[in-house]
């Protein structure tokens, strides 16, 4: 059973993978636990065959490594099921936050392959702090990446979030829905996360309090007189024979007493339905009243819906949102990218693989969107060394990471830094924007990318290049690492 005592004494520090800590214990003992390192989070392509994706998660990292410590009680599990000496339990109880963060905003677009989030500190900190990380970061903008997509599918319309009952439980929901209103959504029907996060709560209602008064005349009436706001559901029988024309009896009966903002279907022909009832709606003078629609809908039902030419007006969107229907997962990693060599000098570090893709970039790095003046449209990304700086450049040699001869001379742009400090060693020196400024600048980086970089099928590939001097270090070192497996064998 879950222990509610230990509860009480918990935080997110043991939401680590067992191997980290492992790795943590062996830094530990050999004696090189505070060496310095910096690690990387990326993803290697873009989710939902999409053209970019929406960095979300920053304000639950900072939540999680604002109180990272152990408590008495991670201590004691560690010491009951783990063969660590007491050293090590002693050395985790002093755990301090030493980490350097930086990280890109929260609503910034970001693309496959550069770094959206980098952790510098101590080798053994920075280990304990990549799963958590991950989990955070996969998950929340993969969801505001989707809600983007959902966004651009609706354009003007309304979308509210319906997602809770459908979540992975119950933190998936609530983040989730963070996320959907960063990425565009207007509303959550989730109360508590209105409460957390200040996002606006609305919602209708459900087929169960039709069905509790046994029909929808005396179910409508009751919910108009206990209710100023009314958006009445209309498919529990029959919607253009049977719901509408109650919803707009009750509507007529109840006059200014409440403000009729129309009805929802949830069922059906969608298409077919909604023109038709746009039409009762018309025909009894209620032509503000909107239409809601909902039932498994997301990006490409209402993309094909709106062909169709359907009369919806707001959409509430849960289970294909909030699971990330289409592809549950961004694969977002971790990686070694720098660490302090025997001299206290840095030293590049890189992952190889027989997969090109897989190879990682060596080195710590800015990422500089590079932004043309004569229209503010994104040119693309640049990733430099953190030491290299474009601001001042008359012009930018762009080229493409492995067809470098797709390249371009960009001249009379502004290169703008995308990773911020969050934390210097340990402390937290950021002053992050209100959600609902994050939301806006999410709507404002989305205007300056190009159109062929946002459609939903088959976009165009942005660029994200290398600096010459990061694309020949990672060339140089790639050789140096072969050339010494040939000589030497693995070891
Ligand atoms: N005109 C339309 N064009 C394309 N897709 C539609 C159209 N109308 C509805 N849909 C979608 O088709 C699917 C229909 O699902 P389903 O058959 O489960 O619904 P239903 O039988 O009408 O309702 P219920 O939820 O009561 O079972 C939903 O995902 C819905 O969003
Ligand atoms: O369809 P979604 O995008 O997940 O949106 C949320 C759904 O939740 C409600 O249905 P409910 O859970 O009552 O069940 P239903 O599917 O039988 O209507 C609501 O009527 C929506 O259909
Ligand atoms: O308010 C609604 O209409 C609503 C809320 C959650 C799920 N489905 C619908």
């Amino acid at each position: 059973m879950f222990n509610r005592q230990i509860d009480e004494d918990d935080s997110l520090i043991l939401h680590t993978d067992l191997y980290e800590i492992n790795m943590m214990y062996t830094y530990f003992k050999k004696g090189i636990s505070e060496k310095k390192a910096v690690f990387e989070v990326f993803y290697r392509q873009e989710p939902f065959g999409n053209g970019f994706a929406v960095f979300a998660g920053l304000e639950h990292i900072v939540q999680y490594l604002q109180d990272l410590r152990f408590r008495n009680s991670d201590l004691e599990f560690l010491r009951e099921t783990q063969d660590y000496d007491d050293d090590f339990i002693d050395y985790l109880k002093n755990l301090k936050l030493k980490l350097t963060v930086r990280s890109m905003e929260e609503g910034q677009l970001v693309f496959a392959n550069e770094p959206i989030v980098q952790i510098e500190g101590p080798l053994a900190q920075c280990q304990l702090v990549e799963t958590a990380v991950l989990n955070i970061v996969n998950f929340q903008t993969l969801l505001a990446t989707k809600a983007a997509r959902i966004k651009l599918a609706v354009g003007n319309d309304g979308i509210m979030e319906f997602g809770t009952r459908r979540a992975q439980e119950t933190d998936a929901a609530l983040w989730g829905t963070r996320a959907a209103y960063i990425g565009g959504f207007d509303a959550t029907s989730n109360v508590r996360a209105s409460k957390l996060f200040g996002i606006p709560a609305s919602g209708t209602h459900a087929h169960a309090l039709v069905q509790a008064f046994g029909n929808e005349y005396e179910a409508f009436k009751a919910y108009a007189e206990t209710h100023k706001d009314c958006v009445f559901l209309v498919d529990t029988y029959d919607t253009v024979r049977s719901g509408v024309p109650t919803a707009i009896k009750v509507a007529k009966e109840m006059g200014d007493k409440i403000n009729f903002l129309g009805v929802r279907i949830d069922s059906g022909d969608m298409a077919y339905i909604s023109k038709q009832v746009r039409k009762q709606l018309d025909d009894a003078g209620f032509k503000d009243a909107k239409i809601f629609a909902s039932n498994d809908l997301d990006e490409k039902t209402i993309t094909n819906l709106k062909m169709q030419g359907a009369k919806i007006d707001v959409w509430g969107i849960g289970t294909k949102f909030i699971t990330a229907f289409d592809q549950p997962a961004l694969g977002a990693v971790y990686k070694l990218v720098a660490i302090e060599n025997e001299n206290g000098e840095w030293q590049d570090s890189l992952k190889i693989s027989s997969n090109a893709i897989k190879i990682s970039t060596p080195g710590k790095k800015q990422v500089w969107r590079i932004c043309a003046n004569h229209d503010r449209k994104n040119e693309g990304d640049w990733i430099a060394r953190d030491t290299e700086d474009p601001t001042n450049f008359k012009a930018l040699f762009m080229f493409h990471q492995q067809y470098t001869y797709i390249n371009k001379v960009v001249t009379d742009f502004t290169a703008i830094p995308l990773l911020k400090p969050i934390f210097v060693e340990g402390k937290y020196v950021d002053h992050p924007r209100s959600l609902a400024e994050t939301k806006e600048f999410c709507a404002k980086n989305l205007d300056a990318l190009w159109d062929e970089y946002k459609r939903s099928l088959n976009p165009q590939e942005y660029p994200v290049d290398l600096s010459q001097d990061l694309y020949e270090s990672k060339i140089d070192l790639i050789n140096e690492i072969r050339t010494k497996i040939r000589n030497r064998g693995l070891h």
